[in-house]
């Protein structure tokens, strides 16, 4: 029988090019976000991600909440909170502010590309594909501005949106229409230590604005922005501010970020929230998170283990029987 060292080997070669990527998520506090993310580790595994689940936890994320989503296969990364400069800022919400700590998934290059997926999204088709998008880009999804989260920009107040461009014209007299803005709850990107700590420095000499992080990565990222269809990141509101721009059967991830949507805390009373079309959503979201079969297992045998180990982490597990391209080392027979 070979020995273990030489069937690792084998392992390693057997798996020559897996390309380094995963999707990535971001948790702050000890409040029910954490139910987010553990339907998100659900809902990727059922679409049959071949890619891990990285979750990046700030400081406050208590331990039983980190072996939660370890015991859902996820591979958690602590990391440190990022602040902008002090100023006045009105936040649109306040928790907003710690949305800055996302930046630091920049840092995360032994992944040579990424996914981030807000806590509060669900994958529902499976969007691997996405990664084969060229490098050098940022893709994101744009974003709507009719909801009064946005009553403090001039788009809001003059009726304009980039989901519908010709609704309303943008005036001369305003000069330059905005540049095309994402919703960052979801994009793909390349983490570098370089644009890294130029994004960090570059925080430091600008002024917060209401939509932090987002406002932000706007900015940073606009000459490299390159928008993806609606179908990625589905935020809520498209459903009664652009009902004509989308068929709700072709949504391939959705974006409970519209007040009272998520789905762990609905309620069903807060505006918009009676809707046939939202009640489906969030119990589609619920479907998921409650099934039993969706639950991380174990890779079967050691073997298995180690090559997982190595080359990629939990997810794959399963994702490599999917894929049928890479082959398991069968376990040595008993010795
Ligand atoms: O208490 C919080 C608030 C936010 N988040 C994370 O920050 C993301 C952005 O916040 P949220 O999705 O609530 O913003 P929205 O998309 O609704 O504007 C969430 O999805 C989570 O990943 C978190 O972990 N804990
Ligand atoms: O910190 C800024 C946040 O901004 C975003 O949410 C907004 C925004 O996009 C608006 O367009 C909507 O009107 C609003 O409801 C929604 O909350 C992201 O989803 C979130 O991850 C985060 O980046
Ligand atoms: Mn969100």
């Amino acid at each position: 029988m070979a020995p273990p060292q030489f069937i690792q080997t084998v392992a390693k070669s057997a798996l020559p090019t897996l390309p380094r990527r995963a999707y990535v998520t971001f948790l702050a506090g000890n409040g029910d976000y954490v139910k987010g993310v553990v339907g998100l580790a659900k809902g990727l595994r059922k679409v049959k991600t071949i890619y891990p689940l990285v979750v990046a936890v700030l400081p406050d994320v208590p331990r039983e909440h980190r072996q939660i989503l370890e015991s859902h296969g996820c591979i958690v990364r602590e990391i440190q909170p990022v602040y902008p400069p002090q100023n006045e800022t009105q936040y649109a919400m306040a928790y907003y502010v710690i949305n800055y700590s996302k930046l630091r998934i920049w840092e995360f290059v032994e992944y040579k590309k990424m996914i981030y997926l807000d806590g509060d999204i669900q994958v529902y088709e499976n969007i691997d594909h996405l990664f084969d998008m060229q490098d050098g880009h940022f893709y994101a999804v744009m974003d709507c501005f009719c909801e009064k989260t946005w009553n403090h920009t001039p788009q809001y107040k003059i009726g304009y949106c980039q989901q519908c461009p010709n609704k309303v014209q943008w005036p001369i007299e305003l000069g330059q229409p905005p540049s095309l803005y994402f919703n960052a709850g979801m994009f793909v990107f390349q983490p570098c230590i370089h644009t890294y700590y130029d994004l960090l420095s570059t925080l430091q000499v600008i002024t917060p604005t209401p939509f932090a992080e987002q406002d932000f990565l706007n900015m940073y990222f606009k000459d490299i922005y390159k928008p993806i269809p609606l179908v990625y990141n589905f935020v809520l509101a498209m459903l009664w501010r652009h009902p004509e721009n989308f068929d709700l059967h072709k949504v391939k991830v959705v974006h409970y970020c519209a007040a009272g949507s998520k789905p762990w805390r609905y309620t069903g009373k807060e505006e918009n929230m009676q809707r046939e079309d939202i009640k489906m959503l969030v119990k589609k979201w619920w479907d998921i998170y409650n099934d039993d079969s969706l639950n991380y297992k174990e890779p079967l045998s050691e073997n298995e283990v180690s090559i997982v180990g190595v080359e990629m982490e939990p997810f794959s597990s399963q994702a490599i029987s999917v894929v049928g391209q890479v082959q398991y080392v069968k376990a040595p027979s008993a010795a």
